[in-house]
């Protein structure tokens, strides 16, 4: 059978960990550990969906673990179900405030056991959607400005801290307007469509991150850049959409549809804040529509 879910057990007492395993085995891929040693070490190798968690373990404190996961990027997002013999409130407290989902006293019922696992896999499932959907562009399922934001704010600050370069590129469709005027906007919203997944392949093989940032243009991050290997990764975006040969009749450049790009390169003046690059790149990309090669670069 295929079990929807892995989840991993973590308690001292082997009869308890044996009891919530047969519990759950029919539906789920159980991991049991006994220390929460064993359970961090499955943890980074194992995607896991939830946790069971004792809190008083002989071994070590499973407060300790659940902190632990709660300030993690790579498991805080993993909801944890305390399974306690403490009757406590301030442990229950405790618990809750530090981040687990739910807190059941031993003795349990299966029954609620796997009432409670079914409720907060639910509702994993669906935050874990509404993640996905609110980093990605509704049209062309490419990244969105959120998700760029995020990414730039993270690789800005890599490069900052190592002094390696980082490139920006804002890429645009040349005469879109007219495109839409000619060809009708639904046409237009498929042209987007196809441009987007042409540039996320070809991006990726450049080992960069590529996003919708507004309109019809689209923005693309590369780190530990040289100049050599920008122009190289730029012209392999002009021709990837070229190669496409989407007709534009209206365009007064081309048969078919193609890009200007404005591109920063940061080497050693990063700027106050990510986003400083976007007016560099914005005013790069107004010079490269008006130039042949259809690409301008400003180097920081
Ligand atoms: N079909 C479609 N059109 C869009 C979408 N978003 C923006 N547009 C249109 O894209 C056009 C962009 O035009 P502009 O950026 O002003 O300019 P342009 O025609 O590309 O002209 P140049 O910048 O000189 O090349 C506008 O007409 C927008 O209405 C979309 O999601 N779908």
């Amino acid at each position: 059978m295929n079990k929807s879910a892995q989840i991993l057990v973590v308690d001292d007492d082997p009869l308890n960990r044996l009891v919530l395993e047969n519990t759950l085995n029919d539906d789920y891929d159980i991991v049991v550990c006994g220390s929460c040693e064993e359970a961090q070490s499955v943890l980074s190798k194992k995607n896991v969906d939830l946790i069971l968690l004792d809190i008083l373990m002989g071994n070590g404190s499973g407060f300790e673990l659940l902190e632990k996961c709660k300030t993690c990027i790579h498991s805080y997002n993993i909801p944890i179900i305390i399974v306690s013999q403490s009757h406590s409130f301030q442990d229950e407290a405790k618990a809750l405030e530090l981040g687990a989902v739910d807190y059941v006293t031993k003795p349990y019922s299966p029954a609620i056991i796997k009432a409670r696992v079914k409720i907060h896999l639910t509702i994993k499932k669906k935050n874990d959607l509404l993640g996905r959907l609110a980093n990605i562009d509704g049209l062309t399922e490419i990244p969105n400005r959120r998700a760029l934001e995020e990414n730039l704010s993270v690789l800005w600050q890599q490069a900052v801290q190592s002094q390696q370069a980082l490139a920006f590129l804002l890429i645009s469709i040349d005469y879109f307007k007219s495109y839409n005027d000619k060809h009708g906007y639904a046409q237009g919203d498929g042209c987007l469509v196809k441009v987007a997944n042409q540039l996320e392949h070809t991006v990726n093989e450049f080992g960069g991150f590529v996003a919708r940032f507004d309109g019809v243009r689209f923005a693309v991050v590369l780190t530990k850049q040289s100049e050599p290997q920008l122009m190289q990764c730029t012209s392999a975006l002009h021709l990837a959409v070229e190669q496409l040969e989407i007709p534009h009749q209206a365009s007064p450049i081309s048969a078919f549809i193609s890009l200007s790009i404005g591109g920063v390169l940061l080497k050693d003046h990063f700027g106050d804040k990510p986003s400083d690059v976007y007016e560099l790149a914005d005013s790069a990309l107004l010079k490269a529509g008006q130039v042949q090669s259809k690409f301008e670069l400003v180097v920081r």
